[in-house]
């Protein structure tokens, strides 16, 4: 973690979830700019399969894209990519933000990609899990400013995704839902899908929200809290850029110690339980009844389109 203290800045070796506050080393730096200021922009992108990153040297704040076709579906692929981006973010000591965002104008995230949990090995289903858990630990946990820009529809895996920001910002558009939709695929949200809602909006309409699997649209997602704003679909980068200078004016280290104290047990509680959560997962998963629901919705969204 880093940690802003007159002019220098105190890092330390992991995010703030796996390593608690401590082992600070002092090292050198300079902000040079606080506030993002477009006229001295210097992007450094960097990984472009599944996803571009681009770091702004001036502000500290980086912009990540997901741009996987047709949906963003988070496989195994893009969630390995995803999780090596972030740990590189999160050890470079310019960087103190991040805006995840799509670069499909309709879909955030689609989610897990079903084809991951359908027809697969126990091997490979361990395997994916452990991945779906690694982005989650590395966003839910980070130290920098985590800012969502939801410009599209964000079911399940996705919308877990923008739980896991410190912030989310959506598309004002009556088109885009967003919510944990797991039980209308015959599936079930684990537990720390749940926890992640209840930090957001509370128990009650978690749990009416993940028995009903209810997507909300975006002005619904505003009124439950799932949400934190609307704005127009071709405002929602630069809000979500003078948003996340708000958030960076606040001192690194009063606000990370804060963010730890409020996500830490959360964290734990997956951390601590990893390995049962994954073979609970793989169990679960390899169930004849649940892969037919699986092989039903994935038909059901085949033919949606004919
Ligand atoms: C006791 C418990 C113990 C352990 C827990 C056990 C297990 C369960 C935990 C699992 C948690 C799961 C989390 C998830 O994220 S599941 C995924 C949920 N996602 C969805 O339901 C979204 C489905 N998709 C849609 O609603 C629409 O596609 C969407 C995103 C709104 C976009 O709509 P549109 O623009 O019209 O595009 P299409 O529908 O035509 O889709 C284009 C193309 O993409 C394919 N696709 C869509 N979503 C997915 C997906 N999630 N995975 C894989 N593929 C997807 C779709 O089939 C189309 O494919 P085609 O080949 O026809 O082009």
């Amino acid at each position: 973690m880093a940690v802003l203290l007159n002019g220098l800045r105190l890092v330390s070796s992991g995010n703030l979830s796996l390593h608690g506050i401590k082992s600070l080393q002092y090292k050198s730096t300079r902000i040079l700019c606080q506030l993002p200021c477009k006229s001295s922009y210097q992007g450094r992108p960097f990984s472009n399969k599944n996803m571009t990153v681009e770091l702004d040297n001036n502000t500290g704040v980086a912009v990540i894209q997901m741009k996987k076709p047709p949906v963003n579906s988070l496989s195994l692929e893009f969630l390995t990519e995803f999780a090596i981006n972030m740990e590189k973010l999160e050890m470079d000591r310019e960087c103190r933000g991040v805006v995840l965002t799509s670069s499909n104008p309709k879909i955030f995230s689609a989610g897990l990609d079903i084809n991951e949990m359908y027809g697969k090995t126990p091997e490979h289903s361990g395997e994916f899990w452990r991945a779906v858990q690694e982005m989650w630990l590395k966003l839910y946990g980070s130290n920098m400013v985590t800012i969502a820009a939801i410009n599209g529809s964000s079911p399940a895996g996705g919308c877990l995704m923008a739980l896991a920001c410190d912030y989310r910002i959506m598309a004002d558009n009556p088109k885009y839902a967003i919510g944990l939709n797991e039980t209308k695929l015959g599936i079930v949200a684990p537990f720390w899908f749940k926890d992640s809602m209840i930090n957001v909006i509370g128990r009650r309409a978690t749990e009416h929200s993940l028995q009903l699997g209810l997507m909300y649209s975006a002005s619904n997602a505003l009124k439950i809290g799932l949400v934190d704003q609307l704005v127009a679909q071709d405002k929602i980068m630069t809000h979500a850029l003078s948003v996340m200078s708000e958030w960076l004016a606040i001192p690194d280290h009063a606000r990370q110690i804060t963010k730890s104290m409020m996500r830490k047990p959360t964290l734990d509680r997956l951390l601590t339980n990893r390995e049962s959560d994954i073979q609970n997962f793989v169990n679960f998963i390899s169930k004849d009844s649940i892969q037919k629901s699986l092989q039903l919705y994935l038909e059901m969204l085949k033919q949606r389109k004919s």
